[in-house]
């Protein structure tokens, strides 16, 4: 059957009185990226959330990979939580300060039961390969990367799931203007190769321009142009 990779239908989320996603609809297709754009309060993070159900949706429906996740118990959402990864802004909040990178990266494929130990120390260093970090990075910690290479390791730990949505929220506006272009182009390059969905949530303007095939403008917990 033909579906989009995530269809998402009326969407709210609310924090006690505050509706922080009113009505919200999108649809985003497996190698499209689609930008959720807007100012700051405007309800982007809590779509992003509600998407990977890390925060349960008070209405509408989430359906991914023509699955509808809303209904779904914890114990249902197990098996497909790999599939949908979150990339958050803060790299080095994403990863343990005490774990090794190479741990990082391996914790994914060992909660899977995908760990073998003849092909896991390899199967690490070809994902940080492919993220452009040298392997032998895989001895450090965090705080021994710079943002720029703790946001591709955070990224080849998403990997690491296998992953077909990534949820990228703000995935370059904590580093310096100088790595975020190599970041996005690896994004880009990623999704050419793995045919990854990408929900892209971004106040900039110039880079959605540049990075996103579609933008949803939001104000106010609204969608206001799809
Ligand atoms: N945990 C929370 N408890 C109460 N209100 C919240 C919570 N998280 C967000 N909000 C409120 O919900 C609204 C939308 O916030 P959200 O973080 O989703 O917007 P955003 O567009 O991602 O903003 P930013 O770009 O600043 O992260 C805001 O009014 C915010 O104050």
């Amino acid at each position: 059957m033909n579906h989009p990779l995530l269809d998402v239908r009326d969407l709210v989320v609310r924090y006690g009185p505050v509706t922080a996603v009113d009505e919200v609809s999108f649809t985003l297709d497996a190698g499209e990226t689609l930008a959720l754009n807007g100012p700051s309060g405007c309800g982007k993070s809590s779509t992003a959330l509600a998407v990977l159900q890390l925060r349960r949706p008070d209405g509408g429906q989430v359906r991914f990979e023509g699955r509808e996740l809303t209904t779904l118990t914890e114990r249902e959402l197990r098996p497909l939580r790999p599939r949908m990864q979150p990339v958050f802004q803060d790299p080095y909040g994403s990863l343990s300060p005490r774990h090794r990178i190479r741990d990082a990266v391996a914790e994914p494929l060992k909660v899977q039961g995908g760990w073998d130990r003849a092909d896991g120390p390899a199967r690490v260093a070809e994902l940080l390969d492919r993220v452009g970090l040298d392997p032998s990075y895989g001895d450090r910690r965090p705080h021994e990367l710079s943002g720029g290479q703790c946001q591709r390791a955070g990224i080849a730990r998403a990997l690491a799931s296998g992953p077909r949505l990534l949820v990228l929220d703000e995935p370059v506006s904590a580093l310096d203007a100088s790595v975020r272009a190599g970041v996005l182009n690896l994004l880009c390059d990623l999704q050419d190769e793995l045919g990854l969905g990408y929900l892209f949530i971004c106040h900039d303007r110039a880079v959605v321009r540049h990075f996103a095939d579609r933008v949803v403008e939001m104000r106010d917990g609204r969608a206001v142009r799809a």
